[in-house]
């Protein structure tokens, strides 16, 4: 319940004068609603008192049928104010919460990040959001009109009948209801969460089997996966039924409930109007009044029918948000510039163990890189390779040790700072775009053609991208229409149109034949004369390329 009162905190803030002024219409539609039906059922008891005691002719029909139809063109005007208002309010404030989710994710340290899974990570985004919007809508505005409007109608049915028939009928209808909706919430809770879980498993399923339908079908496994998404809609399906039915019941008890109170209210009215302390048309209004309240509990019936799901959301979508006074920081500029003449980049005296991890996988490491030289790290698989370029990259932070870029702690450089002096190619590249020149423009949106051109020679693409119909044709989704030889060279022309002082490479040349990476690594130097250049390296061309080898064991 605390997430959920969090989330209702971040969409009021957001939106409060809209909500405030939506509530208040919500309260008015409702209010209206319960004057119309008693106000009718007054009215007609009133008149037909009237026509049978013979004084019909000086019974004043204008007034009450004025304000009969003033409260219902005011309620429908009401209700079109309330929905323009609430809805738009909280589809706003639900945009915003996305947006601070996003940056909550991208504020994620890159170890955390990276083990986030993609198809979940959506979910959040979307399905969770999209979850939050009862929240406000179903749950807290019709809860506020609901008891706003109990407390109205107590006060005037209390002034224009008696305060006894007032009291029975708020308190009885209350009791009624109240029982009704918490016994609603808690046996829609498990349905509604299990319906929401096989949702998100149904999604994460499917994104599964798009993403990996090559191996599926190579080891066979493209059936089972089929019947796993299958399983998980069934499994949906079965659990919206169980919700919706009991949504559907817990209608007919309402409406007993209702049916009930009003009856007790007009056994109730018919012994005051014996006694004579109110009038027929006075039982009548409070009658009719008790049957209009049934309007206010329609909207928190489906509220608390979907309870479940919402409170998992909102638990889900709070651990990702930045916390109160928490601002999550925007990239900067660089402070200072990087002062000329100093290595490019040093490590000194690092260590690094991965979390979780049983060993230190880097014992004091150093490594000194000058402006224009090209160092390989070679060793065996595991040896940490990859590793001390993340550390180069700022990705990670060294247990000890320090990083210096041109002399600049890493940490003294802002995100945008440290990005456009160092460029870093993992060892397995995304190609976001769908042409050549869109997966280059990535790393640099005013990139021109010409520039698009040379570093796409540089690594001896031209051919390629010509064959192709050139830089602006349409290729398939992340380049899957190109080779892997291909697709790895345009990851390395992409690090090459930043033009950064340091460029980081884990085997850039990974499936390439001889001639073409000793092709691609010449051209990278040509492109980039002055760069220090730490490469991550197993083939001996990209070994002989570099300067200098470091070993790691
Ligand atoms: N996120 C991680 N969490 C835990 N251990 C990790 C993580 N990333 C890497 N490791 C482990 O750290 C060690 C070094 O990994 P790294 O990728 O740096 O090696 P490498 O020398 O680049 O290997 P390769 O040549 O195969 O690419 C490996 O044993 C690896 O399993």
């Amino acid at each position: 319940m605390k997430d959920i009162l969090l989330v209702l905190r971040l969409i009021w803030r957001k939106q409060r004068t809209s909500l405030i002024r939506g509530t208040a219409l919500a309260v008015a539609v409702v209010a209206m609603g319960v004057a119309l039906l008693g106000l009718s059922g007054w009215f007609i008891t009133a008149a037909g008192a009237a026509g049978l005691a013979g004084i019909g002719i000086a019974f004043n029909v204008f007034q009450p049928s004025a304000a009969v139809r003033l409260l219902a063109l005011g309620r429908t005007a009401a209700r079109y104010g309330e929905r323009l208002l609430t809805h738009d309010a909280t589809l706003k404030s639900l945009t915003d919460i996305r947006v601070s989710l996003l940056r909550g994710v991208l504020a994620l340290p890159f170890q955390t990040l990276s083990r986030l899974r993609g198809a979940e990570t959506m979910n959040r985004l979307v399905a969770d959001v999209d979850a939050l919007d009862g929240i406000a809508l179903r749950l807290f505005i019709p809860a506020v009109s609901a008891v706003v409007v109990y407390l109205g109608t107590f006060a005037i049915l209390a002034w224009l009948t008696s305060p006894v028939l007032a009291g029975w009928i708020v308190l009885s209808f209350t009791l009624g209801v109240g029982a009704v909706l918490v016994w609603t919430a808690r046996h829609a809770m498990a349905p509604s969460r299990r319906a929401e879980k096989a949702l998100q498993a149904f999604r994460i399923r499917i994104i599964d089997l798009l993403r990996a339908r090559d191996d599926l079908v190579v080891y066979g496994r493209l059936p089972d996966q089929a019947a796993a998404v299958t399983t998980a809609e069934t499994r949906m399906r079965e659990n919206l039924d169980a919700t919706d039915r009991l949504e559907r019941r817990a209608g007919l008890m309402l409406a007993l409930t209702t049916t009930l109170s009003a009856g007790t209210a007009l056994w109730l009215g018919g012994a005051l109007v014996a006694r004579g302390t109110i009038t027929p048309a006075q039982a009548a209004l409070g009658f009719f009044a008790t049957l209009a309240l049934a309007e206010t509990v329609q909207p928190l019936r489906r509220g608390l029918a979907d309870l479940g799901r919402m409170l998992d959301a909102a638990r889900r979508v709070r651990r990702l948000l930045p916390r109160d006074g928490e601002t999550v920081p925007a990239p900067a500029l660089a402070r200072a510039p990087v002062p000329p003449g100093r290595p490019a980049l040093e490590m000194t005296g690092i260590a690094y163990r991965h979390p979780g991890a049983e060993r230190t996988v880097i014992r004091d490491f150093s490594l000194s890189l000058a402006p224009g030289e090209t160092v390989a790290l070679a060793g065996a698989s595991g040896r940490g390779k990859s590793t001390v370029l993340a550390l180069a990259a700022g990705l990670i932070q060294p247990e000890k040790g320090q990083i210096l870029l041109a002399g600049q702690p890493l940490t003294n450089l802002t995100e945008t700072g440290l990005r456009a002096e160092m460029t870093y190619l993992p060892q397995r590249s995304m190609l976001l775009g769908q042409s050549f020149f869109d997966m280059l423009a990535l790393a640099d949106p005013e990139i021109d053609e010409n520039r698009a051109l040379a570093v796409l020679e540089a690594v001896a693409m031209s051919r390629t991208v010509a064959g192709r119909g050139g830089l602006h044709a349409r290729l398939s989704e992340n380049g899957a229409g190109l080779s892997g030889g291909e697709q790895r060279r345009l990851a390395v022309a992409r690090a090459l149109v930043r033009r950064p002082r340091v460029l980081l490479l884990d085997e850039p040349t990974e499936g390439l034949d001889r001639p073409t990476a000793l092709r691609v690594l010449r051209g990278i130097r040509e492109i980039l004369p002055r760069a220090a250049i730490l490469t991550a390296s197993h083939r001996k061309a990209e070994q002989e390329w570099a300067d200098r080898l470091i070993r790691m064991s």
